[in-house]
């Protein structure tokens, strides 16, 4: 049982940064390997809600590849990833929007219990992509590239007191195709097109860590000039690829602070925003 006082200081505590963050925009990426415990995520929609009605504008972009990679399991289809994308061909292209923009979409809408509204890249011209290209010439399917962002549609969203709910799939801006875009990417677009004071990706793993697997060598903030170094050396593999980068071009586009974290750790955003036990790692 905790002593009213302390119940009022925990409260008095939390009071100078909803100062900071009242009425800036944070954008949140839900990372579908953070999904999978229900408990875990009404914990997310929770701290998401209580953000929201302090005055915190918060923009939540999901994941859902754990999802997709089940379906596409179902209809015999395997799933296959390159430097962390997946390889989509048209008919993975069809189960990812059905799974994005359907069942994964729906689902966080329906636990913000009349507050959220679900937007796809698709809706109000949001996301425009062209086909992913590399210097290697690595053919990813209809993995998309986003080369305009028009946040308008986000905006008046938010503007009109609800929480904007997006899922990655874009329209293509030179054809008529959808194209799948990793949600870490689509996530760090956004804020950087709404200026967002921060940029929170939730994901299964403390955060960046120097030696992947080795808890106890958690990066905990790192400059973006370092990140060369870290990449060169190796330690950055699979999915933490595409987080790593948007956090770095989130960071150089004028938002304040990018973090990787824990999704898995209860009340994870209400942590990192509202306390002074910064978690994860955090990109300045
Ligand atoms: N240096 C590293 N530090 C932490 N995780 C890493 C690192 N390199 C690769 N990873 C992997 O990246 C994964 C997170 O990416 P991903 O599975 O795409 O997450 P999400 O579904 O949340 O977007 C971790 O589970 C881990 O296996
Ligand atoms: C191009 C690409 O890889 N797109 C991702 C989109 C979903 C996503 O990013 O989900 P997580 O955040 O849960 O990994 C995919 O197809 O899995």
């Amino acid at each position: 049982m905790i002593a009213p006082e302390t119940r009022a200081n925990i409260l008095i505590e939390a009071l100078p940064y909803i100062k900071e963050y009242n009425g800036e925009v944070i954008v949140v990426k839900y990372g579908g390997n953070a999904m999978i415990d229900e408990e875990l995520k009404q914990a997310v929609i929770q701290d998401i809600m209580l953000l929201h009605l302090v005055g915190i504008h918060v923009v939540l972009v999901h994941g859902g590849g754990p999802d997709i990679s089940r379906m596409l399991k179902k209809t015999g289809a395997q799933s296959r990833f390159i430097n962390g994308l997946r390889y989509t061909d048209d008919e993975a292209m069809e189960i990812v929007q059905m799974v994005l923009c359907g069942k994964v979409n729906k689902d966080l809408v329906r636990l913000l219990e009349g507050k959220g509204i679900g937007l796809g890249g698709m809706d109000g011209g949001l996301f425009r992509a062209v086909k992913m290209t590399d210097p290697e010439g690595t053919d990813y399917g209809f993995v998309g590239d986003i080369v305009d962002v028009n946040p308008k549609i986000v905006q008046d969203v938010i503007d009109q007191g609800y929480i904007p709910v997006i899922s990655s799939v874009a329209a293509g801006l030179e054809d008529n195709n959808v194209y799948n875009v990793n949600a870490d990417t689509a996530a760090a677009k956004i804020a950087i097109a709404l200026k967002a004071k921060k940029l929170i990706l939730l994901t299964d793993v403390r955060g960046v860590m120097r030696e992947p697997g080795n808890d106890e060598s958690l990066i905990h903030d790192i400059k973006v000039s370092q990140v060369p170094a870290l990449t060169m050396s190796g330690a950055i593999s699979g999915g933490m690829i595409p987080k790593v980068d948007c956090c770095v071009e989130a960071v150089r586009s004028g938002v304040e602070r990018a973090n990787i974290q824990d999704g898995r750790v209860p009340h994870a955003i209400l942590i990192e925003l509202l306390t002074n036990e910064g978690i994860g790692t955090m990109f300045h």
